[in-house]
């Protein structure tokens, strides 16, 4: 008998929707929109398996996008299924993968305590196979060279059967190899190898390939869309020969096509399993009617389409709010603004989350965050991992593990410094490579006194190093893995050497935060009964998505390639730009466009109430600040699901000229009114100053004291007050209003005006600036 009836399983789920939860084996396509049950299906599915079909759960394989996808699935199949479900095997292909060649790297290339690098640990290897082969980096981008080798083995090409088609292609083909050469010999794998390396063990014995044939009988795919050939293979060799396979994806969320992802393999699927059952759901749970309407609009633009009926019970909804800010800084500002009313008007701040297009766009969002107090947590980004102290800690723990890995070995041996300079590493290197030793092998020769080109001195340092490490090593064996990084931290002095490398007391405490957060991992994970090549695996498999989240009331900020199959009450799409939503890079490639329209539509969707579209006049990018041109996308969004301003505008500029210009359409005459005027620093500062008195149109601000005080005497402040409240006023922008309390504050006058406008409400302005007119 069963803890959890059938009831419970199919209990919130329509007809389509228990159909797909309860079909028998054989293959199985669920294709339908965003928000309608895809992943809710798929994780009762495997619930209904284990409960209802008596199902082993540990023959079931579910694959999730993101490490944080796959908890989230096991926790609410705990409550569905109870504790038996704890054998699924639920995790992102890299995680499965990593987990099956940890035990059967005999199959393998590669050794028992491989290790996993990531990008900078990659660009490292690659930089080492370039100056091998005496190729200029200067000339050849290592980052490009990386992303062509990455392409291939996505495409599960291997060195040798790469084929350079121009000149550059003939310099990834003879970096490749190399590069590979380098992994091989540190026994490290980098995320692609997982892959490629799974495939290649399957294809090459028979009898692994039943073994996990036979093992993972059943096989799920969250976002199928997104899968890239590779693991297309996966699915296909998992799969067989029952091709119990299950996979559920929605080809207008594509959005990883730079990863070598491919839409296709939704037709492809199609072609290779000609029997399966395809199960389309139709209703969207998420959102409002306007959010769909409005996601319909953007979307049905793309011509590689095919066109789906979505609906949704939630009929009207908030019209959404589109907002033009002058440039970044105020578009962050007014975020943050819209932020702390609506959580005024109820919302959390954990129902709130602000998207975007790049990773650096989150630098002026974190920093209004800051200014405004309001509690956020950064997905992705310059995060936990990629910080200066954790690197050096986690590369100590992966050279204990594997002393073979070149690039730890490299970043810590003279760090934090003991006398071993880059031309001792080198000798080094040359030695080992010269006698076909690994690293680990050379130390250990090293310790036995065997002759070496090495001075005396270098020698030396090398061999006490070697005691150290290999002290190290007997640690992993005996104790637990926080007393092995403490006993590491404390012998090389990683504290002291902490502040050496701060600049100062503020950034050596929160680095020391970082320590201890990295400690509290090991903590947990000898609690856990994690052994050090599997803590090592699972840090090394965090991927941008998967920042820790806490249970703390904060919002998100995101990529929109991060906010893949989450759902927000609010949700504020920030930097609706040409050149950046879409990205300029779009521009050449073929279905570039078009994959930014799916990333566009995937940020939509993810709203469940309230969405707001946002962009800057003028953006600080990387070559200074530029005028941009609102996102062409804009225009698909039919102006009645817009509130604001007429045409749904929501502008925080405030001067006529500019005003009558931005409409619809004649954007760029009103640009470059905008960059005429823009030549006289003072202009510009005049102007700056007037939208800070200006920014806010909910209702009774203070003027945010964050505006730069005025500098100079032109114009003078003014003595007495000219404004009194009662007087008649007229501003360009808000129209009519009448002043309700006007005040010298030091060099000018700051006035409050009531407009008529409700759109407008109060503001306060300065009177130098505002140009109010007494009426
Ligand atoms: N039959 C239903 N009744 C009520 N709520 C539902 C039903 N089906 C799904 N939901 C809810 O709708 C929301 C969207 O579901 P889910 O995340 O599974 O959609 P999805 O198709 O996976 O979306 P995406 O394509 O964005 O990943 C969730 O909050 C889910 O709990
Ligand atoms: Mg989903």
């Amino acid at each position: 008998m069963s803890d959890h009836p059938t009831g419970d399983l199919l209990a919130g789920l329509n007809d389509r929707q228990r159909a797909a939860v309860t079909a028998g084996g054989g293959p199985i396509l669920v294709l339908a929109g965003p928000g309608s049950g895809k992943t809710r299906v798929l994780t009762r599915r495997i619930a209904y398996l284990i409960n209802e079909m008596n199902i082993p759960a540990r023959s079931i394989m579910a694959v999730t996008f993101t490490n944080k996808a796959a908890g989230e699935m096991r926790n609410r199949l705990k409550s569905l299924a109870g504790d038996r479900m704890r054998a699924v095997q639920i995790g992102t292909f890299h995680a499965t993968c990593a987990r099956i060649l940890r035990i059967e790297h005999d199959s393998t290339p590669y050794g028992k305590d491989f290790v996993i690098y990531d990008t900078d640990d990659q660009l490292n290897a690659i930089g080492q196979a370039m100056s091998e082969l005496n190729i200029d980096t200067r000339k050849f981008n290592p980052r490009a060279v990386l992303g062509a080798i990455s392409s291939a083995k996505n495409e599960l090409i291997l060195p040798s059967g790469y084929v350079g088609q121009d000149y550059f292609g003939e310099i990834v083909s003879r970096v490749y190899p190399r590069y590979q050469a380098i992994l091989l010999d540190s026994n490290a794998m980098d995320f692609d190898d997982l892959l490629v390396q799974m495939v290649l063990a399957l294809h090459h014995s028979p009898v692994l390939q039943e073994k996990y044939q036979r093992k993972f009988a059943w096989v799920l795919v969250d976002e199928f869309q997104d899968t890239n050939t590779v693991q297309y293979q996966l699915v296909s060799l998992f799969g067989a020969p029952q091709n119990n396979i299950f996979v559920v994806g929605d080809e207008d969320q594509s959005i990883y096509a730079f990863r070598g992802a491919d839409y296709r393999n939704v037709a492809r699927f199609r072609q290779d399993y000609p029997d399966a059952s395809v199960i389309l759901l139709e209703q969207n749970y998420r959102s409002t009617q306007v959010v769909l309407d409005v996601a319909n609009a953007v979307i049905s633009r793309n011509k590689h389409r095919t066109p789906k009926a979505l609906f949704t019970d939630k009929a009207g909804g908030e019209l959404i709010t589109l907002h033009e800010a002058y440039d970044d800084e105020y578009e962050a500002r007014y975020v943050m603004e819209e932020i702390d009313d609506l959580r005024r008007r109820g919302y959390h701040y954990s129902d709130m989350a602000v998207m975007y297009r790049t990773n650096p766009q989150s630098r002026a969002l974190e920093r209004a965050c800051v200014d405004e107090g309001i509690p956020y947590t950064l997905v992705g980004g310059v995060g936990f991992y990629k910080r200066r102290e954790i690197r050096d800690m986690l590369a100590y723990l992966r050279v204990v593990q594997n002393p073979d890995d070149r690039v730890s070995f490299a970043r810590i041996i003279n760090t934090p410094k003991r006398g071993i300079g880059k031309k001792s590493l080198e000798s080094f290197q040359y030695w080992a490579a010269d006698a076909e030793m690994s690293y680990g092998e050379a130390l250990i020769k090293l310790l036995e006194g065997a002759d070496n080109p090495l001075g005396a001195r270098a020698a030396k340092l090398f061999r006490d190093f070697a005691e150290q490490l290999f002290a190290w090593r007997s640690l992993t064996e005996a104790s637990t893995l926080v007393d092995l990084f403490d006993t590491i931290s404390s012998d090389v002095g990683y504290n002291l050497y902490l502040h050496e490398i701060s600049d100062n007391d503020l950034e050596a405490a929160d680095r020391m935060d970082n320590l201890s957060e990295l400690r509290g991992l090991l903590v947990q994970a000898d609690e856990d009964e994690i052994n050090l090549p599997e803590f090592l695996i699972d840090q090394a498999l965090m991927t941008d998505a998967d920042t820790k989240l806490t249970g703390e009331d904060r919002i998100t900020l995101m990529t929109l390639h991060a906010a893949k199959g989450l759902e927000y009450p609010v949700v504020f799409i920030t930097g609706l730009e040409d050149g950046l939503l879409p990205h300029f890079r779009s521009f050449d490639e073929p279905d570039g466009v078009e994959e930014e329209r799916r990333l566009l539509y995937v940020g939509i969707t993810r709203a469940m109430e309230r969405l707001y579209l946002t962009y800057a006049f003028k953006r600080t990018t990387w070559s200074g600040s530029q005028a941009q041109e609102r996102s062409s996308f804009l225009y698909d969004i039919p102006e009645d699901m817009t509130a604001g301003l007429p045409s749904g505008l929501n502008t925080d500029r405030s001067y006529q000229s500019y005003k009558q210009m931005t409409t619809w359409g004649n954007t760029r005459a009103a640009q470059d009114t905008e960059r005429r005027n823009a030549t006289s620093g003072l202009d510009r500062l005049r102007r700056d100053l007037q939208r800070g008195s200006a920014t806010s149109n909910s209702g009774n601000k203070a003027v945010n004291s964050k505006i730069i005080p005025f500098p100079g005497s032109e114009p003078q402040p003014p003595a007495e007050p000219q404004f009194h409240t009662g007087m008649s006023v007229y501003h360009s922008v808000f129209g009519a209003g009448m002043v309700v309390e006007s005040h010298v504050n030091q060099d000018d006058e700051e006035v409050t005006v009531v407009f008529s406008d409700k759109r407008y409400g109060v503001k306060k302005l300065l009177a130098s600036l505002a140009n109010l007119t007494v009426q």
